[in-house]
């Protein structure tokens, strides 16, 4: 079954019919916020965590695992890390019919399950770097309402834990997850981020500073944070007390312990928030466009122009072929399948893998024989071009990566055209009212991002429509507006009557 919707028409059901209709994931009607993530999905999952477990194992990052129950004891350790999220976090208080002396939470992310185990494991400097890395799920009794992969219950991610023996370390450590962050949008999925540093209202509150990458849906004109690499500088390791003695310090005359130093450490993450991103931005009214990368089936091989005058070995001769072709590809890497089923048309096949996003399609058939060529259709821009069969292993690469490239660059333009830089606050709220996020002189105060959220949310007085949401900080890029530039003690706050120091992104968001 299509879509029914369109995608700028009605975003939500669209978004919805095309996850379950191609098959993405399913309702899981007995939790509300929870879902069911199929094999085409999964896929596009595993894609990204081998790409990522690779990147980081040549870090150095070794994978581990801890266990997804904590206790009130250690998840309350840490203050202002839990107290504002303890909304969030789900508790067993049960077994069986009879109640838990403690009741245990279900981890919403793993500090506090880890770090005690760092503190006893990390006794000397030569203990450092510790790099630790775990592929689990979390859950967060989110209160707003759901949205497959974007806003769920429980999600899979990677959550990396390191510690190490300067700050130095860690802030270098920070960028180059953050980096891989942008590969796995960029790279793999084609999607644009904005790679940047979040104010001190919206980072870790547990942590130093946050840095993240921002995706923008356009359709909604939404920001969207697509991953997070903080530094949490030592704090944790003082709650914790995850500490090392000091090598350069002499063991002091009086055999006094020598000096102990807190470790500097970083946390980091991507979800499955990354698939529904993806989604978001490519697909089309037909349904998912998978970009290259990812795609479980790459190309699929269609035979066409069989009439009922087709004499059986005709038809023979055809299927053969194809399966020859996707023979061929498959020994070339490419992940190349047949539609052979002979109870549908082309027509209804074409619907059927469009629907599920397949990059590319050949379609090939008994005139395709003769002349020694199979017609290529591509599912993100429907061009069609005839490719010689004895050419495929060349062409049918350089094809799918003429597609992710595209695809990245038309999402890419319609990011930028969508950052509008704004210098006068009148035009603030209209350009978000245009779907667009903005960049803005900031003075980077929280008082002033909690004024400029208010008066973003609340509609003009004469509106009678509900207030709509107001704007938060997305990052502060580390790319910044070459022009007008910014003059320190010059430049006025875009809201308030503070001096800028920065261009800040304000949008949006989910
Ligand atoms: O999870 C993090 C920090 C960090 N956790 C590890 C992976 C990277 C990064 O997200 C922040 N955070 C978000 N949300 C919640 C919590 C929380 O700590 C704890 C309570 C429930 C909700
Ligand atoms: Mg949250």
């Amino acid at each position: 079954m299509g879509i029914e919707v369109k995608k700028d028409a009605d975003f939500s059901t669209w978004y919805t019919q095309v996850l379950k209709r191609s098959e993405m994931l399913e309702y899981y009607e007995e939790v509300s916020g929870c879902y069911i993530i199929r094999p085409l999905a999964y896929n596009i999952w595993q894609e990204i965590q081998s790409f990522f477990d690779s990147a980081i194992k040549k870090m150095g990052v070794e994978d581990t695992y801890f266990p997804m129950f904590v206790s009130q004891r250690q998840l309350e350790r840490e203050k202002d890390h839990v107290e504002g999220f303890a909304p969030e976090v789900a508790w067993v208080t049960k077994a069986g019919s009879s109640d838990m002396e403690n009741p245990i939470a279900i981890r919403p992310t793993s500090e506090t399950v880890m770090y005690p185990y760092f503190s006893k494991w990390i006794r000397t400097h030569r203990d450092l770097p510790l790099k630790l890395n775990q592929w689990c799920n979390v859950v967060r009794w989110e209160f707003k309402k759901p949205q497959p992969f974007i806003r769920t219950r429980e999600f899979l991610w990677q959550e990396g834990h390191t510690a190490h023996f300067t700050k130095e370390e860690a802030d270098a450590e920070v960028h180059q997850i953050l980096e891989l962050y942008r590969q796995v949008y960029e790279d793999l999925l084609a999607v644009p981020v904005i790679k940047g540093v979040k104010s001190e209202k919206e980072k870790f509150a547990g942590g130093l500073y946050t840095t993240t990458v921002e995706g923008f849906i356009p359709t909604t004109g939404r920001g969207i944070q697509a991953a997070t690499s903080h530094c949490l500088g030592q704090n944790f390791a003082k709650m914790f007390d995850i500490v090392v003695e000091d090598p350069n310090a002499l063991a002091n005359s009086e055999g006094k312990e020598a000096k102990k130093l807190h470790v500097w450490q970083n946390s980091w993450g991507i979800t499955t928030r990354s698939i529904g991103v993806m989604v978001m931005i490519h697909g089309d009214d037909k349904g998912l466009v998978l970009p290259p990368r990812i795609a479980s089936v790459q190309v699929i091989v269609i035979p066409c122009g069989l009439t009922v005058r087709t004499s059986e070995e005709e038809k023979k001769r055809v299927e053969e072929k194809i399966n020859d072709v996707v023979k061929e590809l498959n020994s070339a890497g490419i992940k190349a399948k047949a539609d052979l089923r002979d109870n549908y048309t082309p027509g209804y096949k074409f619907n059927h893998w469009e629907l599920r996003g397949v990059p590319l399609r050949l379609e090939i058939g008994p005139r395709d024989l003769k002349n020694n060529q199979t017609l290529s259709v591509r599912r993100d821009n429907g061009v069609k071009e005839a490719i010689p069969l004895d050419k495929l292993t060349t062409c049918i690469p350089e094809t799918l990566n003429t597609i992710h490239k595209d695809m990245f660059e038309k999402a890419k333009k319609i990011y930028d055209e969508h950052v509008k830089v704004i210098l006068k606050w009148e035009d603030f709220v209209p350009a978000l009212d245009g779907k667009n996020v903005v960049l803005v002189p900031w003075c980077e105060q929280e008082h002033c991002e909690d004024k400029i959220k208010e008066k973003s949310s609340r509609r003009q007085p004469e509106d009678d429509k509900a207030p709509s949401m107001g704007a938060k900080s997305l990052c502060i890029p580390f790319e910044q507006p070459k022009e007008p530039a910014i003059v320190p003690g010059e430049t006025n706050c875009i809201s308030c009557d503070g001096f800028a120091k920065r261009y800040a992104l304000f949008g949006r968001s989910y």
